[in-house]
């Protein structure tokens, strides 16, 4: 059965393109891995996937198997140090010959691509699918809410009573500019439409974090998202500045969040270090080997736990 496996969806929407839907929706997978639930995570931005780049998987290759086909593994599960739940992903960009390859398709080529996806990949027991989705309401997002509205279902009764996915929900994105936060409200919109619940709103590059001190300071705007989502009546579920280390991390450039970030370097009691200095050995190894505890921004860990909770909440009973 198609997503055989798979527990709940969630998809991430936004009105603008380039307001951080992948990488919100990277982060999350990331977070919702960290508190031991199994992810994965579906591409259907089909002209312009970018997932692979951004797991530093880029030249990956789907492989085929009796049961369909296999996404990409990010990470496995661990229980040991940090417990962590496995994480793939699924992208046409796995699928293109070559990374700068257009993809100029029509409507109907698109919606059939979308239909494949749904139905011919094999996830396994996955508890939160994740779709990132093109910006807009375009075929793509027409072609999913039809597909998802047959093969899942929103209401939490007759998902476990017919063991179905539940369409748990979507994640909205914006940035606080009323020029962004307008076109949300139109994802909004196609939610009620399609009746899929809103999960709530996150407000990405809301104010600027200091790279020094991490102080936030709102050099354009911030609160659009906020005031969008009271007046529309959905959840909101917190902003995320513009961050280097945000920008940095979902890009896969530095060393993941850790306890130990203010230890001193090269220097003990006054003493400095006689160490040789050694030229840097390239390292090509996938991300997910360079860094195993993850590089999840702390402030997804907040949304995860609200959009685990939510599911517990509404569980059938
Ligand atoms: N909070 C942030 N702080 C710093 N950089 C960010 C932040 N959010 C996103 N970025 C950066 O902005 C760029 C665009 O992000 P992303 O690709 O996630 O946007 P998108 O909405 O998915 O774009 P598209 O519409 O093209 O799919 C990326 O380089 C990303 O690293
Ligand atoms: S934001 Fe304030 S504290 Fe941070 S570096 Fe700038 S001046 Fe210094």
């Amino acid at each position: 059965m198609p997503l055989d496996g798979v527990k709940n969806i969630v998809l991430v929407l936004s009105g603008k393109g380039g307001v951080g839907k992948s990488s919100v929706t990277l982060q999350l997978a990331l977070a919702l891995s960290l508190q031991g639930k199994s992810v994965g995570i579906l591409d259907i931005d089909l002209t312009g996937p970018s997932i692979p780049r951004l797991v530093g998987l880029e030249d990956a290759k789907i492989t085929q198997s009796p049961s369909g086909w296999l996404p990409v593994p990010v990470h496995n599960a661990t229980s040991s140090d940090t417990p962590r739940g496995a994480l793939h992903c699924m992208s046409l960009g796995f699928l293109l010959r070559d990374r700068g390859d257009a993809v100029i398709w029509r409507g109907p080529k698109k919606t059939a691509m979308i239909r494949q996806f749904l139905s011919d990949v094999s996830w396994g027991q996955t508890d939160y699918l994740l779709i990132d989705t093109p910006p807009g309401t375009s075929d793509e997002h027409i072609a999913l809410a039809e597909q998802l509205l047959t093969l899942s279902t929103a209401d939490a009764a007759l998902a476990a009573q017919n063991n179905l996915p539940r369409l748990t929900g979507a994640v909205l994105v914006t940035t606080p500019q009323a020029v962004a936060t307008s076109d949300v409200r139109k994802e909004a919109n196609f939610c009620v439409k399609t009746s899929i619940p809103v999960l709530g709103v996150i407000e990405n590059m809301s104010g600027y974090a200091c790279p020094c001190c991490g102080e936030v300071s709102n050099l354009f705007s911030s609160g659009g998202g906020e005031v969008m989502a009271q007046q529309l009546g959905i959840p909101f579920l917190g902003k995320v500045p513009v961050d280097v280390k945000f920008g940095e991390l979902v890009e896969g450039k530095m060393e993941p969040f850790s306890d130990d970030e203010d230890e001193e370097e090269g220097e003990s009691d006054g003493v400095a270090k006689q160490e040789e200095v050694q030229p840097a050995e390239p390292d090509d190894r996938p991300l997910v080997e360079k860094y195993p505890e993850g590089w999840s921004y702390p402030r997804f860990e907040g949304f995860a736990k609200t959009i685990i909770g939510h599911v517990q909440q509404t569980a059938a009973s």
